[in-house]
């Protein structure tokens, strides 16, 4: 066998087809060069368990979670800023947030944490939104890389109807988006992709978003943007161009509907422009919880599904307030159960029909939405989102065994494991989350940051040099769990200092 050949045992969980939790007991996963190579039960694979020891009880793995649609500079004023729409949170939060990560060493230090938080929630890839200033979202591709993440980075582009300070000329726009890409692709590295980012329509001219459509098809990069958000970006758009019916009539002229596109929201878009998104490939990213804060509707997430669309899930930070997964797979099942609500109190009486519960999802359908429909959304379908042989491992161990202080949730006798993993699907948080996996390394385990800890061990670092340890600038989250940088790990590191995370886990053995 390989050296770098590792096998995973114990339960794991994942959804192959929306809205079905297949729980694979007492599994192998064997893991080579980070892809898997197999998938079989432990007792067909006995020669290959003899040396392994038994796994704990209560613990399961579960796919790394895909969040869709994260604006990463956002990351700073999370969880404030929670009083105005969209138009005005923009001016008010959003744009003086953004332009302070030109102070590049506040970026180094915020991003850092964005990312570990990230990790640590179990957001094992990221579509992320940086800033306008190149700088800035360079540090960021450099903060993924060093952190290991799996990410679709985009610099922002605008150039009209912004800040004076925080605003670009269409020609230096579409230089800088390009030398973003060529930057980001120059790394050779799998996990990170760039991405075309024009902001969203009432903040582009035509120019640009035709210059940028055409950067996207010169590299083959994905591309995102926000589409039908809420009604005061809809009515905005309709005033600039009453030539076109829609958004996305718009994006459609500017040709930047393509089967890599992600457009965040959509809670307004027609059938009509459902079903043209979808003839397109291009894909929605639902953002349940920033739709309640800064939107006006509800996305119908069983709906557009029926109509052919790709749908994944997205926190939107910071229009959305928490930069977790697990909350944004809750925020769905809420979001739906809403649209019922909502229905029953048109229809004016107390009757329940099955056309009322047509939009209902459970745990199962945002699972899906958090793992496989973010996959089909970034065209990582065939690399991530399952435990299916060929894709690659990126996986979370969830220990649902921490009761009492120790953790956010109790089990009890009698309780079997699709019920314990429903609680943590429901109410875990990081404290359940032992070990994640990106492409079958460890970049987290414990308080541990894997992969950074092995490129401090080794002294060596990324190409762009790291502020020094910072302490925590004022107003900044406490560092104390996440700024964690000891390993404990006694291997060399690698090329990119990678190795030093391959170290053996409880329930894993390296052959
Ligand atoms: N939610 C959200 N919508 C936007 N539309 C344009 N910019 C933004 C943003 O930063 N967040
Ligand atoms: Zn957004």
């Amino acid at each position: 066998m390989a050296a770098d050949t590792f096998a995973f045992r114990g339960t794991f969980f994942h959804t192959p087809a929306y809205g079905q939790l297949e729980a694979l007991r007492d599994a192998v996963v064997v893991v080579q060069d980070g892809k898997i190579a197999r998938v079989g039960s432990s007792n067909e694979e006995a020669a290959l368990m003899r040396e392994f020891g038994l796994s704990e009880e209560g613990q399961y793995f579960v796919p790394g979670f895909i969040d869709t649609h994260v604006h990463a500079p956002q990351y700073k004023f999370t969880g404030t800023g929670t009083d105005e729409a969209l138009m005005d949170w923009l001016k008010k939060y959003t744009f003086p947030a953004e332009g302070s990560f030109r102070d590049l060493d506040a970026a180094h230090q915020r991003y850092a944490l964005l990312v570990k938080r990230f990790l640590a929630n179990g957001t094992t890839t990221a579509m992320y939104y940086g800033s306008l200033h190149l700088e800035p979202n360079l540090i960021l591709v450099d903060t993924i890389e060093r952190l290991g993440q799996r990410a679709v980075v985009g610099k922002v582009n605008m150039d009209r109807h912004s800040p004076e300070d925080y605003v670009e000329a269409t020609a230096d726009g579409i230089r800088d988006a390009e030398e973003f890409i060529k930057y980001t692709q120059g790394k050779k590295c799998s996990r990170i992709e760039p991405c075309i980012t024009p902001r969203f329509i009432p903040t582009c001219t035509p120019e640009l978003m035709k210059g940028l459509a055409a950067l996207a098809l010169k590299y083959g990069t994905h591309i995102q943007s926000h589409i039908s958000e809420c009604c005061g970006e809809v009515n905005c758009v309709r005033e600039m161009h009453p030539e076109y019916a829609s958004d996305a009539a718009v994006f459609e002229e500017m040709g930047l509907l393509t089967s890599k596109t992600v457009m965040a929201h959509g809670t307004l878009l027609s059938d009509a422009d459902i079903k043209h998104l979808a003839a397109r490939g291009t894909a929605v990213s639902h953002c349940p919880l920033s739709n309640f804060f800064l939107g006006d509707a509800f996305f119908k997430v069983n709906h557009a599904i029926s109509l052919g669309l790709k749908v994944g899930l997205g926190t939107d930070v910071a229009g959305g307030i928490q930069p977790s997964m697990l909350s944004a797979q809750r925020m769905a099942v809420v979001n739906s159960r809403c649209l019922r609500a909502h229905k029953l109190a048109v229809s004016g009486g107390t009757i329940v029909t099955p056309e009322m519960e047509t939009d209902v999802i459970t745990f199962k359908e945002a699972l899906w939405l958090a793992t496989v429909g973010g996959a089909q959304a970034l065209n990582m379908e065939d690399r991530v989102g399952t435990f299916a042989v060929g894709k690659e491992f990126d996986a979370l161990l969830v220990d649902t065994t921490l009761g009492g202080t120790a953790g956010p949730f109790d089990v009890f006798e009698g309780e079997d494991d699709l019920q314990r993993f429903e609680k943590f699907i429901n109410l875990g948080d990081d404290r359940n989350l032992l070990e994640v996996y990106v492409q079958g390394k460890c970049v987290k385990r414990g308080d541990t940051f894997e992969l950074e800890a092995a490129i401090l061990k080794s002294g060596a670092d990324s190409d762009r040099p790291m502020a020094a340890p910072t302490p925590a600038e004022p107003n900044a989250e406490p560092t104390v769990d996440l700024a964690n940088q000891t390993s404990g790990s006694e291997s060399p590191a690698g090329e990119g200092g990678e190795e030093g995370a391959e170290e053996p886990a409880a329930k894993r053995s390296r052959r």
